[in-house]
């Protein structure tokens, strides 16, 4: 079984994440994880502090000479806006003349709509909602792309399992459904502004990300993500926590704004008849093989040997640059939200962030299904449960 957890606050000093059970000889360098979170930054759309703000990656545990060592994976990621903010966000107690005129402390007691703020601060006992925001933020995803960049490489290595992310729609514009991407897209996908496969679709995803932000609005969309090469298997219909498909919705569905998940072509599926929605399977020569992946990859929460294909769609962002109504906690009173710089549009990242979801979700199931605690060991046991397939 794999087990990750992050922690870390927004502008902390940095995001932890942790990932336990990654068996001994995945190759990995830390230059890999630092280029899987420069894809992450990828993306027209998003605000002033991609600019400017590093991640500083470091890897502390589970890995020796650029190889997993089957000990806890554990990873920092440095945020370098810090030194700005070691007074406001100092673990320690600080004296309140250092913290005095300090425009980055005033409390913050006008809740955002659309942001954790308010749930939280009165879950929680706040009257500010910086001890909310700050571990609510989307910054924390810059550490579950460092662990899925383990997962990703865990997949490949022992399985094959190769994955690719592209945004299929932003706002009012949609990609046309006609390509699949394949990983061999993913420099190019990685090189267009919007992440998007289509060149044509991805101009005007930029022309509505700039109209939206002359009206001073912002937009959501949706993501896709495909896994090739998983063998039939992985997850199980025996129990609503191991079906895969669950596994992947909780996975996406826990990602910043992600408000719905859609497992191959889910919804268009929920519409059609029966006679047109399944995958009718031939023989071939000793094997069997599907005539269409409409379901993704995935029948009754196991893997199918087909692509997985998996989709999250993104809310708008929350923080808008006009005024959003909102209560001020402090008076009682009518107010505008607290506004604070922001993305207009952060679907491109979600894509990456989505892919990293995935992966890590992949490769727990691998981990699994296979065994093994060494890189060879999962090898061996997936090529012996290939031979012994009753059909494949
Ligand atoms: C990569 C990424 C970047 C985000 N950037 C912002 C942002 O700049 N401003 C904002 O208001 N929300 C942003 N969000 C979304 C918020 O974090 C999210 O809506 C908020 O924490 C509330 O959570 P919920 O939407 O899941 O309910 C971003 C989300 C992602 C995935
Ligand atoms: C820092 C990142 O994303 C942040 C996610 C985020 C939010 O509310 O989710 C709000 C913004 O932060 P700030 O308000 O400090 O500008 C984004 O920049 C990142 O992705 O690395």
């Amino acid at each position: 079984m794999l087990r990750w957890l992050t922690a870390g606050e927004s502008h902390g000093p940095a995001l932890v994440g942790i990932l336990e059970g990654v068996p001994a000889g995945v190759e990995l360098t830390s230059a890999e994880i630092a280029s899987e979170l420069a894809r992450r930054r990828l993306g027209y759309g998003r605000g002033a502090r991609m600019k400017f703000e590093q991640d500083a990656v470091e890897v502390i545990g589970g890995l020796r000479h650029g190889r997993t060592l089957g000990s806890p994976f554990a990873v920092r990621v440095g945020n370098t806006e810090w030194p700005k903010w070691q007074q406001v966000m100092s673990a320690d107690p600080v004296d309140e003349a250092e913290l005095a005129g300090q425009a980055r402390n005033a409390p913050l007691s006008r809740p955002r709509p659309g942001h954790a703020d308010l749930a939280g601060m009165q879950k929680y006992g706040h009257t500010d909602a910086r001890p909310i925001l700050e571990r609510a933020s989307a910054r924390e995803t810059a550490a579950r792309v460092a662990l899925g960049t383990v997962a990703k490489a865990l997949l490949d290595q022992a399985l094959e399992v190769r994955l690719v992310s592209h945004v299929v729609e932003i706002g009012a514009v949609a990609a046309p459904a006609d390509r699949l991407p394949t990983p061999d897209d993913a420099a190019a996908i990685d090189a267009d502004p919007m992440r998007c496969l289509d060149a044509d679709a991805s101009a005007a995803m930029v022309a509505e990300v700039d109209a939206a932000r002359k009206d001073a609005d912002t937009l959501g969309g949706i993501v896709e993500v495909v896994a090739y090469g998983l063998p039939p298997g992985l997850g199980s219909h025996v129990q609503w926590d191991r079906r895969l498909d669950a596994r992947l919705a909780a996975a996406l569905m826990s990602i910043q704004a992600v408000k719905g998940v859609e497992v191959g072509d889910g919804f268009t599926q929920a519409r059609s008849r029966g006679s047109v929605a399944h995958d009718e399977m031939d023989p071939t020569a000793g094997g069997v093989r599907r005539r269409t992946n409409r379901a993704g990859g995935v029948e009754g929460g196991m893997s199918i040997g087909e692509p997985l294909r998996v989709r999250a769609a993104l809310k708008p962002i929350s923080s808008l640059n006009r005024a959003l109504s909102t209560v001020d906690v402090a008076t009682g009173e009518p107010a505008t939200a607290i506004n604070q710089r922001s993305d207009v549009c952060a679907v491109p990242a979600g894509a990456v962030v989505a892919e990293a979801m995935v992966a890590l979700v992949l490769a727990d199931a691998a981990v699994e299904k296979f065994g093994g605690d060494s890189v060879a060991e999962l090898r061996r046991n997936l090529d012996a449960y290939r031979k012994e397939l009753v059909i494949s």
